[in-house]
């Protein structure tokens, strides 16, 4: 099997280094849009800039330019992996249309300009191909250093979801199969806007207590939204919901736990982004998702603190009143 990883940031770094040491049998690439990055990490055999300190290992090469360049001898068996953000997700599924292979992406989030979810921006741009999502609760760095982790495969198709599993489950990874891919990328899109929230609130030392209720209640919104757009409910209790919410929402590695830090120590949204080195995507999907929300009639209220909190139009603590001073409601979703 060719595994073929467009991106090499740290999460595509991360699991092309996973796919490589899974089985001797799978030709593994990494794909770098920089052509002096790709250069340096096939010196040093490290991705100093996204992944620093982590070994490439022998067998995982490392190219760049063109990508059609690599699609003439592409197979069906073949794996495509996008581990761009959000942003390069469009542009990547246009140069990958017609391939027989399956294809992959990795990033959780809504198209900042669009409101599309992933599988809808690849349902406009390459309709005919067999692709899907891997998701769920896995921060780079872990997976690079072979710690246990358990991904969720999404796709209506059954040969994208075997593909997924075969590229990847065994040693310290599992890889569960879902074919729901509407519930498993509203659990991406949304847990990165409720990390956003978690971080601001801990940053404000509002308390364990206060944490617990916005992880509880995020998981409720998330849900409802969605259950409106055609999701499982009990998606949301899986790896992709309830799992990725825990680890992004709690987890010091999160670079959206990371940006609500730093807007609660008063820096400006550009100064907690730049600082960052990353992509912190829930940055860029909280408007859409809100927009989305209020389009079906769906109450996001702590996301829309989170985009009135982004927009400047509310500072951190009054994002909190505002929060807290709801009347009251039942619990059920
Ligand atoms: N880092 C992590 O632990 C995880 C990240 N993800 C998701 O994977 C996606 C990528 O994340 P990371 O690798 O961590 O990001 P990163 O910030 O470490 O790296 C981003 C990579 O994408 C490239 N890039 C940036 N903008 C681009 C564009 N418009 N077109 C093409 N390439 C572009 C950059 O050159 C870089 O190689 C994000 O959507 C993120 O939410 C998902 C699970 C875990
Ligand atoms: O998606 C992730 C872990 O599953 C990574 O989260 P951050 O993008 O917030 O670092």
């Amino acid at each position: 099997m060719q595994i073929t990883i467009i991106g090499a940031g740290a999460w595509g770094t991360a699991l092309a280094i996973a796919a490589s040491r899974q089985s001797p049998a799978h030709q593994v690439s990494l794909h770098a849009r920089d052509a002096a990055q790709a250069r340096a990490m096939q010196q040093q055999r490290r991705n100093e800039r996204y992944l620093p300190g982590i070994e490439l290992p022998a067998a995982l090469s490392i190219t760049s330019g063109p990508i059609e360049a690599q699609l003439q001898s592409t197979r069906a068996e073949d794996l495509f992996i996008i581990a761009t953000p959000m942003a390069g997700l469009r542009a990547t599924l246009q140069a990958l249309q017609g391939v027989p292979a399956s294809v992959a992406w990795l990033c959780k989030g809504f198209e900042a300009d669009t409101g599309l979810m992933p599988h809808e921006v690849q349902a406009q741009v390459a309709p005919q191909l067999r692709a899907g999502a891997l998701n769920g609760p896995s921060f780079a760095q872990e997976v690079a250093r072979t710690q246990p982790t358990a991904l969720v495969a999404a796709s209506p198709h059954a040969s994208v979801r075997d593909a997924l599993v075969k590229a990847f489950h065994g040693g310290a990874l599992r890889v569960y199969a879902n074919d729901d891919i509407v519930g498993v990328e509203v659990g991406g899109a949304v847990k990165n806007v409720l990390a956003i929230a978690t971080g601001l609130c801990d940053g404000l030392d509002l308390g364990l207590n206060a944490r617990a209720a916005l992880i509880t209640r995020g998981l409720a919104e998330m849900t409802r939204l969605g259950v409106a757009l055609g999701a499982k409910a009990e998606t949301f209790m899986g790896l992709s919901g309830l799992g990725d919410l825990v680890l992004t929402a709690t987890g010091d590695l999160s670079r959206n736990r990371k940006v609500g830090l730093l807007l609660a120590q008063g820096l400006s949204l550009e100064q907690a982004v730049t600082s960052l080195g990353h992509v912190a995507e829930g940055v860029y999907s909280a408007r859409t998702v809100w927009q989305r929300a209020q389009s079906l009639g769906v109450d996001m209220p702590i996301t829309e603190a989170v985009v009135a909190l982004l927009d400047g139009r509310l500072q951190a603590r009054e994002a909190v009143q505002v929060l807290m001073g709801r009347g009251p409601r039942g619990e059920a979703v």
